[in-house]
């Protein structure tokens, strides 16, 4: 025992020590550096420096990592690079580290949810804010754990590194144990100091996924005030504005009844003339063989609201991403206020960069069937950081103008939660505020409801009414709500196979379709929905 206790602290092994620290050192900081760049040629959307990363990974992943350390060290010096055995090992240790960190980070991008990224973009974030802003943060949270475990990994192989005689624990053990003959002892005390060092490491990757943890409580001790990244909490908020989000039990909740007819005619009056928001003209996309859209056209004037209904698959979202230039059609225009969205005055495509700008400038909001909302932000946040990163808006400012759009959709006591301590039906009501909140021209609604719970789909419904009634929104909504439609739409367009098939106002095509196709969805529909229609 007190041999094993000699060599813990005796400075020839606490020496080897210091050695496998920086040899570490070196294959995780070579290996972080290499393994980004790596990850993000493969990233890349240009396929051969994809497929250069790829051809690396395969060759340093498939190949033992005793020969990469024997071919630096008695290799390179043939080509003219000569290197110390910690250089070669640190360098060879550093080139294998890459391509399983280049791996973790590969997956921590690709895990974040892609729905987000394309929320990122309707908001007319640029690829470099979406990166900074909505995929890093939530992709280092989902890298942590891979990552303790490829430092663990490093610390362990470096004692390969024994092989080129650098002079690190493992090669001092062993040293040691054959001039002392005290095997034993020696690889207990050698098994201890790694243990120590491994255990280091969890330590060390246990606080970051802490202190990264968005669910971390308040903190209660000093040490919990150590750790930074805390997420802030919301301010209380007044209970009159919190009881806003909820009905009484004793209240059941009926639909409106649709505009009395003097109330449409207003409408139609004050529509009359009113310049086209968005001009569809003969539009067509195809995934591959399918043909979605088949030389569409359609028009939705300022003000108007227009419901757009279809079967399943018949397009409906593929138009609203084609409108906002979410997705390119293969041909035809879409002109939003007059302006072609994507392309430059020659026509040709925009960079990916520029088509952001042109979308944050041409006032195009978009809400999801999906709400995705940026899972890592507060309601608040998801308002008000496009807010901030887009249109550049002060960041007290941002917030009180997300603050004020939770209040109008009754929200304001949620501020400070994170969408999924939200029910369906709230995280949508932050969806809209966060389209809303840069004050956009048209607002395109792909079933806002169909992805929430029966009995939350009413708060989202008047959400969108009020937007409809008081605020005069130009809004664009797919949906299969009839009822609804009926009530708010000014318009219904009916699409299948491609086109419009049938289109008119509201109170007209949903009570007498002229077309059987419209006639029979309607018909599906109105028999699933409590009621139908009228
Ligand atoms: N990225 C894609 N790649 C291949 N096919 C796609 C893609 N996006 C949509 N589609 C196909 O295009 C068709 C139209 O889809 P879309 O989502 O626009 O229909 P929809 O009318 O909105 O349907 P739903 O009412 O069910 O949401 C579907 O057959 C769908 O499978």
């Amino acid at each position: 025992m007190s041999q094993f206790l000699h060599y813990l602290e005796l400075p020839y092994l606490l020496q080897g020590i210091l050695i496998t620290l920086q040899l570490t050192g070196l294959g995780l900081l070579g290996g972080l550096v290499l393994g980004f760049v790596l990850a993000s040629m493969q990233l890349s959307r240009h396929r051969a420096l994809s497929a250069v990363a790829r051809g690396y990974t395969i060759v340093f992943r498939g190949t033992p990592l005793i020969l990469q350390l024997v071919f630096a060290y008695d290799a390179l010096p043939h080509a003219g690079l000569t290197l110390s055995p910690l250089m070669a090992a640190g360098l060879a240790l550093a080139a294998n580290e890459a391509t399983f960190i280049a791996e973790v980070f590969r997956s921590g991008v690709l895990g974040v949810d892609k729905g987000q990224v394309t929320a990122g973009q309707a908001l007319g974030m640029t690829p470099r804010v979406i990166m900074r802003r909505v995929i890093a943060p939530q992709a280092v949270r989902l890298m942590v754990p891979a990552l303790g475990n490829e430092a663990v990994t490093t610390l362990k192989n470096s004692s390969l590194a024994s092989f080129i005689a650098v002079q690190e624990l493992t090669l001092r053990s062993t040293q040691l144990a054959s001039s002392t003959f005290d095997f034993f002892s020696v690889f207990f005390a050698s098994g201890v100091m790694y243990l120590v060092l491994t255990g280091a490491i969890s330590a060390v990757q246990l606080a970051a996924e802490r202190a990264l943890d968005l669910d971390r409580p308040a903190p209660r001790s000093w040490a919990d005030r150590l750790l930074p990244l805390r997420r802030p909490v919301a301010a209380p908020v007044p209970v009159a504005v919190a009881a806003k989000d909820t009905v009484a039990d004793d209240e059941p909740w009926a639909p409106p009844a649709p505009p009395e007819p003097w109330e449409r005619e207003a409408r139609v009056a004050a529509l009359d003339g009113a310049p086209a928001a968005v001009e569809v003209g003969n539009l067509h996309k195809s995934y591959g063989e399918h043909v979605v859209l088949d030389g569409l056209n359609m028009t939705v004037r300022t003000g108007e609201v227009v419901a757009l209904l279809g079967p399943s698959g018949s397009g409906k979202s593929t138009l609203l991403r084609t409108i906002n230039h979410l997705e390119d059609p293969d041909s035809g225009a879409v002109l939003i206020n007059g302006r072609r969205l994507g392309y430059q005055d020659n026509g040709k495509p925009l960079s990916p960069a520029k088509i952001a700008d042109a979308r944050a400038e041409a006032g195009v909001g978009m809400v999801f069937q999906h709400f995705n909302l940026f899972s890592h932000l507060t309601a608040l946040e998801n308002v008000a950081g496009p807010l901030r990163w887009v249109h550049r808006m002060p960041a007290k400012e941002a917030e009180h103008r997300a603050g004020e759009l939770l209040e109008r959709v009754g929200l304001a006591h949620r501020a400070g939660a994170l969408p999924r301590h939200l029910s369906g039906g709230q995280q949508q009501r932050v969806a809209i505020a966060r389209a809303l909140a840069p004050n956009p021209r048209v607002l395109l609604l792909d079933e806002p409801t169909s992805a929430l719970d029966p009995e939350l789909v009413h708060e989202v419904l008047e959400v969108i009414r009020g937007l409809a009634r008081e605020d005069g929104l130009t809004m664009l909504i797919a949906t299969h709500q009839l009822r609804f439609a009926h009530e708010v739409a000014d318009r219904v367009v009916f699409i299948s196979n491609g086109s419009v098939t049938e289109e008119g106002p509201a109170e007209e095509l949903l009570t007498r379709p002229r077309h059987p196709a419209t006639a029979r969805f309607l018909r599906v529909m109105g028999a699933q929905s409590v009621g139908g229609v009228a």
